[in-house]
């Protein structure tokens, strides 16, 4: 294990959200609460995710090969313990705990926590309370309250491991947080600036909230690929993945897939992620003759490693001959199978151009492309 361990804690039932299922495995925006929760953290270091006993075989299924899977315990504070066992010895130095049930800790959250841990064996992020504060009873004010000094806690919350593992194995009772834990200890906290949108969720209300943030937080990119292959001796054409028979080939370092190449730009360029060229470089002679799906899956793993899902893709070839129509739909299965998205959101269709320039000519295949690519 590297220096940095992130424990993920998802093993309550969420009884206050309501909702059929615990609020953790609840959908948002196309992916469960838990998974965005581990997205967020993952470029930060290895994950551990805490799950209740029957949430494993789920959890294997969706974070298996990506994470450690603890079973969890009674309590948020036994099921943080049960983490921390699992990383003892570990050569971990600092670990950050962290509720599945915060889908929304920014990076710049995350790396102001760890920033501050340089200088302090612990370091948590909170917000200033802002409104009054009253104690009530039965529906009436008794008193106010100050509210000077007062944060509300949030997470991820950071510590030098052994000292938390300490304080963990020392501590009795129950507690709120990990900083509870670690001040009964003796440790000193510094606190970290919060942040509004890292609520976390725990009224069947806050999934309207989460709902908004993340229209707020809706990332779409645009990208667009051309590409041209010169016809070659040869009996095929290989287009978007399909192998046409024609009465000439198509010359290229690869299988010179015109189509694919085109798509494949589009994706990078939305990423502003370079073009095949940077990936795959021409001068490398173990990309000769590869078949350019490689180049294609490759452009969609990097999309979905960065958060984004494809939304669509649109390729036309550009060409005389041979005839598209036939094999359109076939390409575009295809094309779709390699990104892993659904056949209806990839169109391929073709275009002469009327026997003008070098594709009316006959001397090659042109193909442009573009691709939407959404994070939310
Ligand atoms: N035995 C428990 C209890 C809680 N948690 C986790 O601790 C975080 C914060 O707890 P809370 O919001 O209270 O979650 P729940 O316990 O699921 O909610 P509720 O109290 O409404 O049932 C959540 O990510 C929750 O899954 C946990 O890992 N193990
Ligand atoms: C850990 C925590 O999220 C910090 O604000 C909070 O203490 C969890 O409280 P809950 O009682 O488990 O909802």
């Amino acid at each position: 294990m590297s220096q940095t361990a992130i424990i993920i804690v998802a093993a309550g039932r969420g009884t206050r959200a309501g909702g059929g299922e615990p609020k953790q495995w609840r959908m948002l925006g196309g992916q469960s609460v838990l998974a965005r929760t581990v997205r967020a953290f993952e470029p930060f270091g290895p994950v551990v995710l805490v799950l209740h006993p029957d949430d494993m075989a789920r959890g294997l299924a969706e974070f298996g090969g990506r994470t450690v899977l603890v079973a969890g315990g009674e309590s948020r504070k036994q099921s943080v313990r049960n983490a921390l066992e699992t990383l003892d010895e570990k050569q971990v130095s600092r670990v950050l705990i962290h509720d599945g049930a915060r889908p929304f800790a920014s990076a710049d959250l995350i790396r102001r926590v760890l920033t501050a841990l340089e200088g302090s064996p612990a370091a948590a992020p909170a917000l200033p309370v802002t409104d009054a504060l009253w104690r009530g009873e039965d529906g009436r004010v008794v008193a106010p309250v100050s509210r000077d000094g007062l944060y509300r806690a949030q997470t991820p919350q950071g510590f030098r491991f052994p000292q938390i593992l300490q304080a963990h194995r020392s501590h009795a009772g129950d507690a709120a947080d990990d900083v509870e834990v670690a001040l009964a200890a003796g440790l000193d906290v510094a606190i970290v600036r919060g942040e509004e949108d890292n609520i976390k969720l725990t009224w069947p209300e806050d999934f309207a909230r989460a709902e908004r943030i993340l229209e707020g937080r809706m990332d779409i990119r645009l990208g667009n690929g051309f590409d041209v292959h010169a016809f070659c001796e040869g009996d095929h054409v290989m287009l978007c993945g399909i192998r046409v028979p024609h009465d000439r080939g198509l010359a290229g370092h690869s299988d010179a897939d015109v189509g694919m190449h085109a798509l494949t730009d589009a994706i990078y360029g939305a990423l502003a992620a370079g073009d095949i060229g940077r990936h795959f470089p021409p001068s490398d002679p173990q990309w000769k003759g590869a078949a350019s799906h490689v180049f294609l899956s490759h452009a969609a793993e990097l999309a979905r490693t960065r958060g984004f899902s494809i939304g669509n893709a649109d390729v036309t070839l550009i060409c005389e001959r041979p005839k598209i129509g036939p094999h359109a739909i076939d390409m575009a299965r295809e094309l779709a199978r390699i990104m892993g998205v659904e056949a209806e959101r990839v169109s391929v269709k073709a275009t002469t151009s009327e026997r003008l320039g070098f594709t009316g000519r006959e001397e090659g295949i042109a193909a442009i492309a573009t691709a939407t690519l959404v994070k939310t």
